[in-house]
């Protein structure tokens, strides 16, 4: 059947697997990282050339005669990110990212201007929250007239991946209800939103057209030439890196809970219609196989873990070593993690906190363990309001390097009070995309490919990576987020605007 490569363009780096379905292999993978542009105001850049130099170099990585095997690709990227083309296709501005804070002003704009929150919630399914795509257009508009002036095209970083490998400009409903300007229920735009966004033009002018989850395009042949690849190589429509993580973790069923540790913490699951809150406590976003995705997502995840690493000189990869002394509750040692601001808690201006340190608990151990707990209790804070809701889960399937770690697992589980199952393919989103593409291309040869069914064929638990919640762990752990929403009602004031 030939190989299907699924590309990652996440915040760290850029990763790229090579799946071959017949024998349920991922034949070859490739990493390369990505620099990112980091400002006192919050914001966090990076520039599109860069994801397109780091594809190359993972392509280069894996073998000719593997790469001379493709027959098609998917491309999952990082959420929000806002990439502004001229007429030409030049992009005219680094991009903005998910995770870029400086943007806030703009969010509370557009938001007056149809009338609050909940009026966006009536338009379009979700708030316009510190790094959705929609905020970052009024603030090129303020602080780079001239790209703005320019800008014929929007898109977001894996629409810009797409077209850079196919020539074609598209979206698709999972990453563009990311922009804030989606009405999900419809899975159309808002023209109040745009309009609110920016009222002297017509943004759906430079948005491109929305495509089905199943469209396929073809490479550029002199760009599969410089590849390596076939000419007859296929793109698949793509998504946000949690719509496809959704597909990569078998997430596209109800009822399933997936768990992404990566930059951000994520938890989402697949529904079959628009989960949207009027309260708007988790984005309700489209998925990428035609149905939904309520999320929850966190901007410190490894973000925290990393950084306390770096303090104390060791690599997160080597943490688990560090931890094997450690209790849950760290010995009293409490982190709030929200380094750069945060989307869940929503503290857009929120900084970090340390608190309960003692002449004894203060130990690299019990710090790097403060910044795991304090980046899952965020992350436990947005499940609450999905569990208040309704929703029920009865295990999580978590992905994302810190999956890696066997003591973020067990946390996982004794926190969450749930069993979690690690696939064997670690990389969810770039494994995800490569199983759309595939999905798309049985579809247009005439199957009526079923996604659901071709991950539960695919997607396959690694049983040494399973963990098992422990009783006497998950009520510790009950305690110890008390203790997290008591500091959290604390500081609050400190960071209200
Ligand atoms: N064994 C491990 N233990 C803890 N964290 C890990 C481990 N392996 C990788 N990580 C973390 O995973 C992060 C990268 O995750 P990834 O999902 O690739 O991020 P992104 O998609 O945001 O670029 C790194 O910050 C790293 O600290
Ligand atoms: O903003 C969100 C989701 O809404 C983030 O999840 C981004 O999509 C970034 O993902 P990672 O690079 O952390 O995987």
């Amino acid at each position: 059947m030939g190989l299907f490569v699924g590309l990652d363009v996440g915040t760290q780096s850029v990763k790229l697997v090579a799946y071959d379905p017949d024998a349920r292999q991922i034949v070859a993978t490739a990493g390369q990282p990505l620099d990112l542009a980091a400002g006192d105001d919050g914001s966090r850049e990076q520039r599109a050339d860069w994801w397109v130099d780091a594809v190359r170099v993972c392509f280069s990585r894996i073998d000719p005669a593997v790469r001379a095997r493709v027959v098609a690709i998917g491309v999952s990227g990082q959420q929000h990110g806002f990439v502004p083309l001229d007429r030409s296709g030049s992009v005219l501005a680094p991009a903005k990212l998910w995770n870029d804070t400086s943007t806030t002003a703009e969010c509370d704009e557009i938001m007056d201007a149809v009338g609050g929150p909940a009026r966006c919630i009536e338009l379009a399914g979700n708030p316009i929250l510190a790094g959705y795509t929609a905020s970052k257009l009024p603030w090129t508009r303020k602080h780079r007239s001239q790209a703005y002036a320019r800008m014929a095209t929007i898109l977001l970083p894996h629409d810009y991946i797409n077209y850079w490998l196919t020539g074609e400009l598209w979206m698709e409903h999972g990453d563009a209800s990311g922009t804030g300007w989606l009405d999900v229920r419809r899975r159309d735009w808002s023209p109040e939103m745009l309009a609110a966004t920016d009222p002297d033009r017509d943004l759906r002018e430079c948005l491109p057209p929305l495509v089905p989850a199943d469209h396929l395009a073809k490479i550029r042949p002199a760009l599969a030439d410089e590849l390596g690849l076939p000419h007859s190589v296929r793109v698949s429509a793509g998504g946000g890196d949690n719509m496809m993580a959704a597909i990569g973790t078998g997430n596209v069923v109800p009822g399933v809970l997936s768990m992404s540790l990566g930059t951000s913490g994520t938890i989402f699951t697949y529904a079959d219609r628009a989960v949207v809150d009027d309260q708007g406590r988790w984005a309700a976003f489209c998925d990428s196989t035609g149905g939904w995705l309520p999320l929850i997502c966190t901007m410190n995840c490894t973000v925290a873990t990393e950084s306390v690493a770096r303090l104390c000189g060791f690599s997160t990869r080597d943490g688990d070593a560090l931890l094997a002394n450690t209790r849950p509750g760290a010995d009293g040692l409490l982190m709030l993690p929200f380094l750069n601001g945060e989307r869940t808690p929503d503290l857009p201006h929120g900084r970090g906190s340390l608190f309960g340190m003692t002449a004894t608990n203060l130990s690299r151990a019990n710090l790097y363990r403060a910044a795991m707990e304090g980046a899952m209790y965020s992350l436990k804070y947005g499940y609450d309001g999905l569990v208040d809701a309704g929703l029920r889960f009865e295990a999580v399937r978590l992905t994302g390097g810190g999956s890696q770690s066997a003591v973020w697992r067990q946390m996982a589980a004794d926190m969450f009070g749930l069993p979690v199952d690690v696939p064997e393919q670690a990389e969810g989103a770039a494994f995800g995309a490569a199983l759309q593409a595939m999905w798309a291309v049985e579809r247009a040869s005439g199957g009526d490919a079923d996604l659901s069914a071709l991950a539960a064929a695919h997607v396959q638990p690694d049983p040494r990576l399973s963990a098992q919640p422990h009783a006497e762990a998950t009520s510790a752990y009950q305690a110890h987020y008390q203790r997290f929403l008591t500091h959290l009602d604390a500081i609050r004031p400190l960071y209200a605007d």
